[in-house]
């Protein structure tokens, strides 16, 4: 879907489901803008008196004090309102990107750096969170004011609304020049963010190869050259923002003091100002009121700038074509089958041709193939992240796209050399917060996988948090051997586990894959688990001409 169709909708969404408090909104800014010109009236009034010596009663000073306080008090409920409108819209923006990340296929995360997806929720989703709260609404609100003001001071002196409207084309210019300025630095910080976002993590991640190659110095400069990059831009944009205010000041300054020289200097520029002493403090006080609202488009107009950038950004995401699986209807039939199957990352380039095998129900079986054969590739396949663009593939009898999410961990099991843990405790890394799995059933896989004695020496057993000096490498692949049968599933798919471990602990791993591979059917990669488990056959994975 369209991105800002899809940030309307949200807008839409949020007003209807809070329709009395946006009703509400809508009165108090219209009613925050009203009071806002009642004060300079009401000392209008009072200057009118004082300069013709006439006394001024308590209920009259009491009444412009009042307005004072209602003015204020409306305009921060007014702010109050847009903050927390502003804060629902980007919750139902940011809920609906974690919903569009499920629905992206497997492959968009290889060819996406995951600073920039980072980015996206976090400074494109603040910027968007600023476009209402800072933003819309408010501009909205300060655009009444700007009108209800101009409004006034046109009915009171004609002379003084012409100068003022002179004025504004000149500033409407200027505030143009800064707003494209500042927009294409925004932007430019926004790369620059999504890069430095991106490099920390890589760099976390890589670090141990990072110290082995001695590379530190090119890490920090790279760093260095995007945080630069960053600060350059936010240089920029915060020139101009700087300078925009003081500029807007002293053309407000400028024309009360035309307006007094004129006025003092001849009675035909006073007659045609044609105002008292009390309107014009009056007058003064509501050019100070417009020059305020004006000030605020023009910060108003770079928060809008800051969230076209991120809604372009948003655009680009949410256009990224959804995974779209074409499953085929279940067959009455265990175990796994691949027939006539064929799958290339690039559909041009295939890296499988052709391919059938069959495992059956609770047998053992090895593939083998030289390196880059696809064997790997068969795994995702199998495991539903890709699917092929000829044949059919089945696990359980099911097409491993159409497997419902409930019923994954049912149906196979996966164990990779890696063992990618989750945030929260010893459990967690094995139930993966499925709530239906029983302390139980996360103690017998524990135990089948040969590490309930070491979890039970932890010092809060099963709910001690999780961290990577926890475990050693043996037994975090024990972990993923629990966490891979904790479920009871059919099927077991062990890829080249057990590298670079020592003879007892690859021993221990062994044994423990022997009791999980029991009644189960098992696809292994690796030839010397294959065979220690037991397995009855070999399958070789022909390697494609390039
Ligand atoms: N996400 C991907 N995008 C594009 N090409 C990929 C991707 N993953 C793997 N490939 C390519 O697909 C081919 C098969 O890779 P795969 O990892 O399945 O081989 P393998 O048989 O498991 O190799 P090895 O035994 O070395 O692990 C390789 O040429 C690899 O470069």
């Amino acid at each position: 879907m369209h991105s800002e169709h899809w940030i309307r909708r949200s807008a839409g969404q949020v007003i209807r489901r809070h329709k009395k408090r946006t009703i509400l909104l809508g009165a108090v800014i219209i009613g925050a803008a009203g009071t806002s010109l009642l004060p300079p009236l009401v000392l209008e009034q009072i200057v009118n008196r004082l300069s013709q010596h006439q006394a001024i009663s308590f209920s009259l000073a009491a009444f412009y004090l009042l307005l004072i306080v209602l003015a204020d008090g409306l305009t921060a409920i007014q702010n109050a309102w847009i903050t927390i409108f502003g804060q629902k819209l980007t919750h139902e923006i940011r809920s609906a990107l974690c919903a569009k990340l499920d629905r992206l296929p497997a492959d968009y995360y290889h060819h996406h750096p995951a600073g920039k997806i980072t980015s996206l929720f976090i400074n494109d989703g603040d910027a968007i969170d600023v476009l209402y709260s800072d933003g819309v609404i408010s501009m909205f609100a300060d655009s009444l004011r700007v009108i209800a003001i101009l409004w006034v001071i046109f009915t009171r002196s004609t002379g003084l609304g012409l100068l003022i409207l002179a004025v504004l084309p000149v500033l409407y210019v200027f505030t143009r020049i800064c707003r494209k300025r500042i927009r294409q630095a925004q932007l430019d910080n926004r790369r620059a963010i999504a890069k430095v976002n991106n490099h920390v993590p890589e760099t976390l991640r890589c670090m141990r190869m990072i110290r082995t190659l001695h590379v530190q110095r090119y890490m920090e400069r790279s760093y260095d050259e995007a945080i630069r990059e960053s600060y350059q831009a936010m240089d920029r944009s915060n020139f101009i923002d700087s300078i925009y205010s003081p500029v807007i000041l002293f053309v407000q300054a400028c024309l009360c003091a035309l307006m007094m020289v004129l006025a003092v200097r001849s009675p035909a520029w006073r007659a045609w100002f044609g105002i008292s002493v009390g309107s014009a403090v009056a007058m003064m006080a509501y050019i100070s009121q417009i020059f305020s609202p004006l000030e605020n488009i023009g910060m108003e107009i770079q928060n809008i700038q800051a969230a076209a950038a991120a809604i372009r950004h948003m655009e680009e995401f949410f256009n990224e074509p959804n995974w779209q699986p074409r499953c085929t209807d279940p067959i009455p039939k265990s175990g796994i089958l691949l027939d006539h199957v064929t799958f290339g990352y690039d559909p041009a380039r295939p890296v499988i041709r052709d391919l059938s095998f069959t495992v059956r129900p609770n047998e053992i079986v090895t593939l083998t193939g030289r390196t880059g054969a696809g064997k790997s590739t068969i795994f995702r396949l199998l495991t539903g992240l890709y699917q092929p663009q000829h044949g059919s593939i089945y696990l359980a009898g099911q097409c491993p796209c159409a497997i419902p999410e409930h019923e994954k961990r049912k149906i196979y099991g996966c164990v990779e050399q890696d063992f990618p843990t989750v945030p929260g405790t010893v459990r967690d890394q094995i139930t993966l917060y499925d709530g239906t799995l029983s302390d139980k059933d996360v103690l017998q896989a524990l135990k089948l996988a040969g590490l309930k004695d070491t979890v039970d020496q932890l010092p809060q057993g099963l709910d001690t948090p999780m961290h990577e000096e926890l475990f050693s490498q043996g037994q975090m692949q024990m972990l993923a051997i629990a966490r891979a049968v904790v479920a009871d599933p059919q099927v077991l798919l062990l890829d080249e586990i057990t590298a670079n471990l020592d003879a007892q602990t690859e021993a221990q791993i062994i044994q423990a894959l022997k009791e999980a591979s029991a009644n189960r059917t098992v696809l292994s990669v690796s030839h010397r688990i294959s065979s220690a488990i037991g397995a009855d056959r070999t399958i070789e994975i022909p390697t494609l001409d390039p």
